[in-house]
């Protein structure tokens, strides 16, 4: 499949995520989305998408804040268990994300991945919870530096994006957000560059046209993470199929991922 053309980008709306990962306590998110609410004015919501991925102890207080001042900063959560309820020490399930309002919540995070060992499968699992409880997954995918010394990026990205979609039909598919992030690039500073980032979420694309078609291909976002920042955000956002970012550290700083969100000035 060629590109997407500049017609197909522009009617998705870019999506700029803040994955705060371990960080920023209840008090401390609070101030944050203060923070960010202050910056971001109507005109950068009209043009970007903000969410904020945040520890499960933040979402209460996140939630409060929004609908309190009914703020348009999206939030969700950093994972999601398989299961409902039950007897599952230190998860955290569906209905409990839904009751708090989370619009997202991030599946497959290379670090659940690698620290907790999940499999495409178990990604396939949360993919299926999330959409059970009407939440939209962010479903994470890319490869480590041994895969891209190979040049295997693409086929190892595709095998993880069929895995985690397995048996998703597409009216639920159609609002998927795909995070492509190469291990390599997370926290390291060493960001891809954004042809990098383009042949791989270019391929993504086309691997959505040939699981569900091209019209569900050219709606669903897909994201560029791995130490993304002020300085590199327009180039990569510049790619005909890449759609927003996954932002780690940077968003950390409030300052800098307002920087983010408005990339067009950068
Ligand atoms: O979820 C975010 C990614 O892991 C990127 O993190 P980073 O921006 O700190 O490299």
């Amino acid at each position: 499949m060629a590109a997407a053309t500049p017609t197909e980008k522009n009617a998705r709306t870019p999506l700029m995520a803040g994955n705060w990962k371990m960080n920023l306590n209840h008090l401390e998110a609070i101030a944050h989305v203060q923070k960010l609410a202050f910056a971001l004015s109507d005109k950068d919501h009209d043009a970007v998408e903000t969410a904020v991925l945040v520890p499960f102890t933040d979402l209460r207080s996140v939630q409060t804040l929004v609908d309190g001042d009914k703020l348009k900063i999206k939030y969700g959560a950093q994972d999601i268990s398989s299961h409902d309820s039950g007897a599952y020490t230190g998860e955290v399930s569906g209905p409990m994300l839904a009751k708090l309002k989370c619009t997202y919540v991030a599946v497959g995070h290379s670090e659940r991945r690698q620290y907790h060992a999940e499999t495409d499968e178990q990604c396939n699992e949360k993919v299926r919870a999330a959409y059970k409880h009407g939440l939209t997954p962010i479903l994470c995918i890319g490869e480590g530096l041994d895969v891209r010394k190979a040049g295997e990026q693409v086929p190892y990205t595709l095998a993880q994006l069929d895995g985690g979609l397995k048996d998703i039909p597409a009216d639920q598919a159609e609002s998927v957000v795909i995070a492509y992030e190469p291990v390599w690039a997370i926290g390291t500073g060493e960001v891809a560059t954004p042809e990098d980032a383009q042949e791989v979420c270019g391929a993504i694309r086309a691997r959505l046209a040939e699981l569900y078609s091209q019209e569900l291909a050219d709606q669903v976002r897909i994201q560029y993470g791995g130490s993304v920042k002020s300085g590199n955000v327009a180039a990569i956002m510049a790619q005909p199929d890449v759609d927003g970012a996954l932002v780690g550290g940077a968003a950390l700083d409030a300052e800098e991922f307002v920087k983010i969100v408005r990339f067009r000035d950068q």
